[in-house]
């Protein structure tokens, strides 16, 4: 059935007006004032802003890590985020050395397929490249629609993979179309660092911010644009936290280079002080990299304002604090790392943004959607609100005032990051490709609804108008 939502204001990247919106079979059809159509359903948007559905670029959902899985899966984790006002993630499938690539792409998709309530895609961890993997990127990028690889430079004898091994993911990326993503800290002193704080019986949680300074996390950003630049590829530095990473970004991309970045709601808001709570609550707040002192925060949201970062991921990694936390009870190296945040990525964004005055309404559809789909092959299918694109949209009230509490959210985990954070608007209502997810704050979705994302190829040329609106006219000069 045809839908028309009737009297809302209407927020892209590019734009801002008063408009109706007509779905038909999923796709926003017409745009325009006093739209009607016969035997549409009116959804009336009065007071409220229609943005298109957030974008996620970093989840990880039923996923193993430090000894546990994280509490959310494809089913919560998707309604939770659903709630929040996003519409579409892109998780991370993990691999392991020795195991075949495909196999790690269809364990992702038995964890996905018949849970997610939203659309979602896939990002490719790469642990080795050899032969065996080089053979096998060129068909999973055409046939999969995997247009993004992860590399790991931290968590040593885990996840992390070598220098060689990220220039070769850099050089294969350029050579097919797509965009490296890094993890960047220096692994080898961390675990350095880490030992020596174990050996003098330093356990609690704050060691696990001392063990892994800014510094180590600037270091490797630049290493990492170091070996973009001498591969002449493309680079999509994840979770940034701090100062010295985001000047690295900054340098980076004035010299022209593709070069792009992502913060996180919980660098934007929380500080290093967290993991000092008494009682062990300070694992609560254990994320890679750590939480930051509080100065760096303002320099996260100048690098969103000017455009020298795109995106915010949530980098939803939830696990509870009873039962999973604790196996660090003794050792923080031991507390998984993580937290929920999938659900208030969206709302913190406008509320600590828009509300504050910091970034306008456009830069908030930007960040949250638009640059995503841009970098991740989605645009103009996602990211946007024209004619043809998929009816992903969120009615979102700005005067809304509410907390942000556990007693509340709807991921499984037992705590919020941000637990009685005051936040300024709300998603109303949230529909993905025109059906609702979210109608006036209930959830109505189907687990199995959601549809896997084939994805194109990494595409610089999309990514030009947006940063320039943004203040940036260097972008794309390469
Ligand atoms: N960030 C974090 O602490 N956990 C998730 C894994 C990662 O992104 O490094
Ligand atoms: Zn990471
Ligand atoms: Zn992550």
């Amino acid at each position: 059935m045809k839908k028309l939502i009737k009297n809302g204001i209407v927020a892209t990247a590019t734009d801002i007006y008063e408009a109706d919106i007509l779905i038909d079979g999923g796709i926003v059809s017409a745009i325009g004032t006093g739209l009607n159509a016969e035997g549409a359903e009116v959804i009336d948007a009065s007071g409220c802003y229609v943005f298109p559905g957030g974008i996620d670029p970093h989840t990880h959902l039923d996923m193993p890590f430090g000894g546990t899985v994280t509490k959310d899966d494809f089913e919560s984790g998707t309604i939770a985020a659903a709630f929040g006002g996003t519409t579409t993630v892109i998780d991370f499938c993990l691999t392991s050395k020795g195991v075949p690539l495909r196999s790690a792409i269809e364990t992702w998709h038995a964890k996905s397929e018949g849970k997610a309530v939203i659309d979602y895609g896939f990002h490719l961890m790469i642990s080795e490249i050899n032969d065996e993997t080089l053979s096998q990127l060129p068909a999973i990028i055409a046939d999969e629609g995997i247009t993004s690889f992860k590399v790991f430079m931290a968590y040593k004898n885990v996840f992390q993979a070598d220098d060689g091994t990220l220039y070769r993911t850099l050089k294969v990326a350029k050579e097919h179309g797509a965009l490296v993503m890094v993890h960047a800290e220096n692994g080898d002193v961390i675990d350095i660092l880490i030992a020596e704080a174990l050996a003098a019986g330093n356990t609690d949680p704050i060691y696990h911010a001392l063990t892994r300074p800014s510094e180590l996390e600037g270091e490797a950003t630049g290493r990492a644009i170091t070996l973009t630049e001498l591969a002449d590829s493309q680079l999509y530095v994840v979770h940034v936290t701090c100062a010295e990473a985001a000047e690295k970004i900054a340098e980076a991309r004035k010299r022209g280079l593709n070069v792009y970045g992502e913060t996180c709601p919980q660098y934007l808001t929380l500080d290093v002080t967290a993991l000092e709570k008494p009682d062990f609550e300070g694992a609560k707040y254990v994320w890679s990299p750590p939480l930051r002192e509080q100065w760096h925060q303002e320099k996260l949201w100048n690098a969103l304002r000017s455009g020298q970062l795109q995106t915010l991921g949530s980098d939803q990694c939830s696990f509870d604090f009873k039962g999973q936390k604790d196996l660090g009870i003794s050792d923080f190296s031991k507390i998984p790392n993580g937290g929920p945040t999938i659900e208030d990525r969206f709302s913190i964004l406008y509320s600590e943004g828009v509300a504050k005055g910091r970034i306008s309404i456009n830069q908030f559809v930007d960040i949250v959607s638009t640059s995503s789909a841009k970098l991740f092959g989605l645009f103009p299918k996602k990211g946007t609100i024209a004619v043809g694109s998929d009816a992903d949209l969120v009615i979102f009230d700005p005067t809304a005032q509410r907390v942000m509490s556990a007693e509340t959210h709807h991921m499984k985990v037992d705590y919020n990051a941000f637990e009685g954070m005051s936040v300024t608007g709300e998603p109303v209502s949230v529909l993905s490709r025109g059906e609702f997810v979210i109608h006036d704050k209930q959830f109505v979705g189907k687990p199995g609804a959601g549809q896997y994302l084939r994805r194109s190829r990494f595409n610089q040329a999309a990514l030009a108008p947006a940063n320039k609106l943004r203040g940036l006219s260097n972008v794309g000069s390469r």
